[in-house]
């Protein structure tokens, strides 16, 4: 098993990144999901209606896959979009890195929001195996049946604004990055890479949290989604934001410049975004849509695209620890 590297090609709304992952032969473009821990992709055991405009995966046509007899998987995730089925192992390379016998999940059902959006054929989770869903034994995540044959017990995610990134297995590219990569101590013990994240910036000055909810960073996520009290005092500095429940979270006028943004990653270090990189949508000829927003007292804050792919991101299952660097 060497190291392997692949794309990470945004998708049209920058709201997810797609990967080419080859399964027992066959290729698919699969969600690398740090948030999450299930491997599913959809499968030819799929009703037609749910797996149109999907690449799918057809165990029959694998000479290298087996069934786990008995074993099923069901998951929900954040957004409420949901999916489940069967479980087999076969052959996983991603980028040439290689696992021969990867628990593979197939979907025999997913929800709606999977089905429409027809560029993603299922996630790779990159989190830890406590929170994998296949009854009766949990089963690891590709990055832990393969760290350690790898160089270095990591993999690092360069996602980038509107262009192809990528993914790396084993090593720590000094290429894809500058200055110093600032670590921080990972809690593995709620199945995320989390790190306490106690202070943030609004225009550059500091404030120390209320609410204080650890963090997770999730490349699986759209955007950022922070306490609320942060949000709040965010939104209070764009004299045009307001929180529009139709639409689910803070908007304001595409024209307003933005404050900076920054948010603890652990002690000693602020990733800072910068005012123009915040927006996530045009909802309508004036209005934006912001990607920081609140999380509804979820009691974790979540690390989504929208920081990740300010920077550059490396996930280290060797420490137990979680870099950034600036790019
Ligand atoms: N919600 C949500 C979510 C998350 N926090 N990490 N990954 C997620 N998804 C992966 C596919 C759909 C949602």
């Amino acid at each position: 098993n060497e190291n392997g590297e692949v794309d990470a090609a945004p998708e049209s709304n920058e709201s997810e990144y797609l990967s080419p992952v080859t399964v027992g032969g066959q290729s698919l473009n699969l969600d690398f999901d740090t948030g999450s821990a299930d491997f599913w992709m959809f499968s030819s055991s799929m009703p037609l209606s749910q797996s149109q405009g999907h690449s799918t995966f057809n165990a029959s046509k694998s000479s290298t896959w087996s069934v786990y007899k008995g074993a099923s998987w069901e998951i929900s995730y954040g957004d409420g979009s949901s999916a489940s089925g069967t479980v087999g192992f076969d052959t996983v390379d991603i980028g040439g890195a290689t696992v021969t016998s990867q628990a593979v999940e197939l979907a025999t059902g997913v929800s709606g929001s999977f089905t429409s959006d027809v560029n993603n054929d299922g996630l790779v989770g990159l989190g830890f195996s406590s929170i994998n869903t296949i009854q009766p034994q949990q089963q690891k995540t590709f990055f832990e049946n393969i760290m350690d044959d790898l160089e270095q017990p990591v993999f690092t995610a360069d996602l980038e604004d509107n262009a192809t990134g990528s993914y790396n297995f084993g090593t720590i590219d000094p290429s894809e990055y500058t200055g110093d990569i600032h670590f921080t101590a990972v809690d593995k013990s709620n199945g995320f890479w989390e790190f306490a994240s106690d202070t943030y910036t609004v225009g550059g000055n500091k404030s120390q949290c209320q609410t204080c909810s650890p963090a997770i960073a999730d490349t699986g996520t759209s955007l950022v989604l922070v306490d609320d009290d942060v949000a709040a005092a965010y939104y209070g500095q764009v004299s045009s934001a307001v929180y529009d429940s139709s639409q689910g979270g803070y908007t304001y006028n595409c024209t307003e410049s933005l404050p900076t943004f920054g948010i603890a990653i652990g002690s000693d270090y602020t990733a800072t975004l910068q005012g123009a990189d915040i927006t996530f949508a045009q909802i309508d000829s004036q209005t934006c849509f912001g990607g920081i927003q609140g999380n509804s007292g979820g009691g974790i804050q979540i690390m989504g695209d929208i920081l990740l792919k300010q920077f550059f991101a490396v996930f280290d299952g060797g420490n137990e620890t979680f870099g950034v660097a600036e790019k």
